[in-house]
């Protein structure tokens, strides 16, 4: 028998402390619940305080790279401190530290980004020169490539955080992602749910992963029948597509795959920093060659951007 059926310790599922955060963890432990008939007690959520978290009064790009919001919760998971991790596959670097391996996939949520404002109702409806609010690399190169006139400035924190950013009158808009309001109930915030025809959302936007240590088979096992085929399919090629263009957080890229049947459509999108230039295209195929379709994706943008694009230079 598995041990971790025979144990009397509970799992320890790593997350971070965000009300965000918590809400995925725990999402997490039901669909494990609910898959295998265990009680509550059998987890424990443990909450783990990250870089990202601590470092709050400076825009990301000056603290560092995508690893910011992990690297603790990783850590406790290769040391065994931690028996599984939840994360927002959007924050996650295209690469596992060796030893853990990311391949369980919770299904993918709204994939779209909110227009937030107590004041408009949409970026059109936004008037010239308005002042918006986003740490969002990739966010803030969209908006400023449809709407040069606008300014932008910086909003970290949590959804809560931002939100009274907003009432405070900091900005009169920003951009939250619809996965977050949907799992915090507050998808009344959400003024305007944007295409991605208008704004393509952050690669993996909306899905949840779980990590694990590679050689933890009992854990493997654990996981499998709460792993989303199809949301597998579809972050698999969006992140080959963010890892063929090196994708950090220092790059604003969007990418989002769609399943229809047996059938991918993946669209991509790289941006100067400044917004000045966008250069986007799509590959649709054979849902089985995403990964391939998405480094060919990449490989026609950056074909097509020149040197030096995505560094703004
Ligand atoms: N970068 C922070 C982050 N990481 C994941 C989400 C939202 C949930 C998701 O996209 O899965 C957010 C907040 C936001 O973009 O509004």
């Amino acid at each position: 028998m598995d041990r971790i059926f025979d144990s009397t310790a509970p799992l320890r599922i790593g997350t971070r402390g965000s009300p965000l955060a918590l809400a995925q963890a725990h999402e997490t432990r039901d669909r494990l619940m609910a898959a295998h008939g265990l009680p509550q007690d059998a987890f424990e959520v443990v909450v783990i305080k990250t870089s990202g978290d601590r470092i709050l009064d400076r825009p990301l790009k000056e603290v560092g790279g995508k690893g910011l919001f992990t690297r603790e919760i990783e850590e406790a998971l290769a040391t065994g401190a931690l028996d599984i991790a939840v994360h927002s596959m959007k924050d996650m670097p295209t690469l596992q530290p060796a030893g853990l391996v990311l391949d369980c996939l919770l299904p993918r949520e709204d994939v779209r980004d909110a227009f937030v404002s107590l004041d408009f109702s949409s970026i059109a409806d936004l008037p010239q020169g308005a002042v918006v609010g986003s740490s969002s690399l990739r966010r803030r190169a969209q908006l400023a490539n449809r709407r040069p006139d606008l300014q932008l400035v910086e909003f970290r924190g949590n959804v809560q955080t931002r939100l009274q950013k907003l009432a405070d009158g900091v900005a009169v808009a920003t951009f939250l992602a619809m996965a977050g309001l949907h799992r915090l109930g507050m998808t009344q915030v959400a003024r305007t749910q944007i295409s991605p025809d208008e704004m393509l959302p952050a690669v993996a936007q909306g899905a949840i992963g779980i990590e694990r240590r590679a050689d933890d088979q009992a854990i493997a096992r654990l996981l499998e029948p709460i792993n989303d085929h199809p949301t597998a399919l579809r972050v698999a090629a969006e992140r080959a597509f963010l890892a063929r263009l090196d994708g950090s957080c220092q790059t604003p890229i969007a990418g989002l795959a769609e399943l229809d049947g047996d059938r991918l459509l993946l669209r991509g999108e790289i941006l100067r920093p400044d917004g000045s230039e966008a250069v986007a295209a799509r590959r649709e195929g054979l849902a089985t060659d995403g990964e391939a379709m998405g480094r060919d994706l990449a490989e026609e943008l950056l074909g097509r951007a020149g040197p030096g694009f995505l560094a703004g230079h």
